[in-house]
């Protein structure tokens, strides 16, 4: 892991809570887009070394809408910077992880993003995050 890219935050509504960090906090917002195969809307903010990364349930079928329901809104997960994602993957697996996919799937920017199951570390939901391939 070279680097924690960024830090996911569960919430119900982007447009709702959007002002609490530009106007309140004062921090940047950097970029919207929808991410479909996560059925997610993602807001990235600049907090100077780590992304934030408000996350919004696209539909109820989306695991942010059933986080919601079940811890409510708050931190869903870290995202680790990392290059060769497959190959860390692969190490994962040789090392027992439990990983929640082997081969990385497309996430927001167009990086390639792969979980680590929260039970393989003690409750904490893991990115990886490949930004490597050229991002949008
Ligand atoms: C756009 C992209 C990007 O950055 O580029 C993203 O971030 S997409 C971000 C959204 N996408 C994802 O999160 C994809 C990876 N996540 C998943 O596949 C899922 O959310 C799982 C983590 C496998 C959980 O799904 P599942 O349907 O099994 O839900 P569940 O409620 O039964 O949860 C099973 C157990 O995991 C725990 N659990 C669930 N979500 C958790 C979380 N975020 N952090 C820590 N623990 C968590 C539950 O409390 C439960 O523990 P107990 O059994 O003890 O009660
Ligand atoms: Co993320």
């Amino acid at each position: 892991m070279e680097k924690v890219d960024h830090i996911g935050i569960a919430v119900k509504s982007i447009e709702a809570t959007l002002p609490y960090y530009t106007e309140t906090l004062g921090l940047k917002l950097l970029h919207i887009e929808e991410v479909p195969s996560e059925k997610v809307r993602v807001a990235f903010i600049d907090s100077g070394n780590v992304n934030l990364e408000l996350l919004q349930p696209l539909d109820q079928t989306s695991t942010i809408h059933s986080f919601i329901e079940k811890k409510g809104e708050g931190i869903h997960h870290i995202a680790f910077g990392v290059s060769n994602i497959q190959e860390r993957l692969n190490e994962l697996k040789e090392k027992g992880v439990r990983l929640i996919q082997e081969t990385p799937k497309i996430g927001a920017h167009g990086a390639q993003v792969a979980f680590i199951h929260p039970k393989a570390s003690n409750g904490v939901l893991y990115e990886l995050c490949d930004k490597t391939g050229g991002v949008k």
